[in-house]
């Protein structure tokens, strides 16, 4: 369970003032939110990325910094280096995360068999982010913060990504939380969806 007790978070603007809540294993969350309300800096303050004014974040009882490989959080497509490969950060992936997770089957899943040897820098966005998603999986963590994920993928891919979710949620029991701007992007497969407004997080019925 990833328990937060009390947290409080700001930029240069107030994010969340004194927010609790539970995020269990099997099952999945939705954050929604405007533009600017801080659903990247929520997924920050979980990985250690920025420094929080005030609470508690307990991945299973424990600290990120020693729960870290349970944790799995790429922010954006946009931090890949364009002169390495898919294939490259699948591998480095697995590695650190000392997951066992077949990456040729993963690869295969997401449809990347034909271009996971190239420069990623030869890639489009939305083969960019199968990529992204690939490396949610083939890290094995039990913890995905997925931020926008599903932009710039078709409705085939879409598709793919709902399912699988759905499946790791049921099967592996992973807790994944996504954020998006848009209640019906993944809405119809989130167990809660939560709206992040007001300077703190609630959640909303389906
Ligand atoms: N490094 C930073 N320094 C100062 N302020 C920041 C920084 N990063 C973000 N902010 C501010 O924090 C607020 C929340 O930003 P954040 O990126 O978390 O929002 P978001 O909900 O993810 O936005 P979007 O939906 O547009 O992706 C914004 O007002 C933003 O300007």
């Amino acid at each position: 369970m990833l328990k937060i007790n009390n947290l409080t978070l700001k930029t240069r603007v107030p994010i969340l003032n004194d927010f609790n809540y539970q995020f269990e294993p099997g099952q999945i969350y939705l954050i929604t939110a405007i533009n600017g309300s801080g659903k990247t800096t929520f997924f920050r303050a979980l990985t250690d990325l920025i420094k929080r004014p005030s609470g508690s974040i307990l991945f299973d009882d424990q600290p990120f910094r020693q729960a870290k490989q349970r944790v799995f959080f790429y922010e954006t497509s946009n931090w890949f280096d364009g002169d390495l490969s898919g294939i490259d950060y699948l591998k480095f992936v697995k590695g650190q995360w000392r997951s066992t997770q077949d990456l040729t089957a993963e690869i295969s899943f997401w449809k990347m068999t034909s271009y996971i040897n190239l420069p990623i820098k030869k890639y489009s966005l939305g083969m960019k982010q199968r990529l992204l998603i690939a490396m949610y999986f083939c890290s094995n963590a039990t913890y995905l913060m997925m931020d926008e994920i599903s932009n710039g993928l078709d409705e085939e891919s879409r598709n793919l990504l709902y399912h699988r979710l759905k499946d790791e949620a049921i099967t592996n029991h992973r807790c994944m939380i996504m954020s998006s701007h848009y209640k019906s992007d993944a809405g119809q497969i989130a167990d809660h969806i939560l709206r992040l407004a007001n300077l703190t997080m609630k959640e909303e019925t389906k």
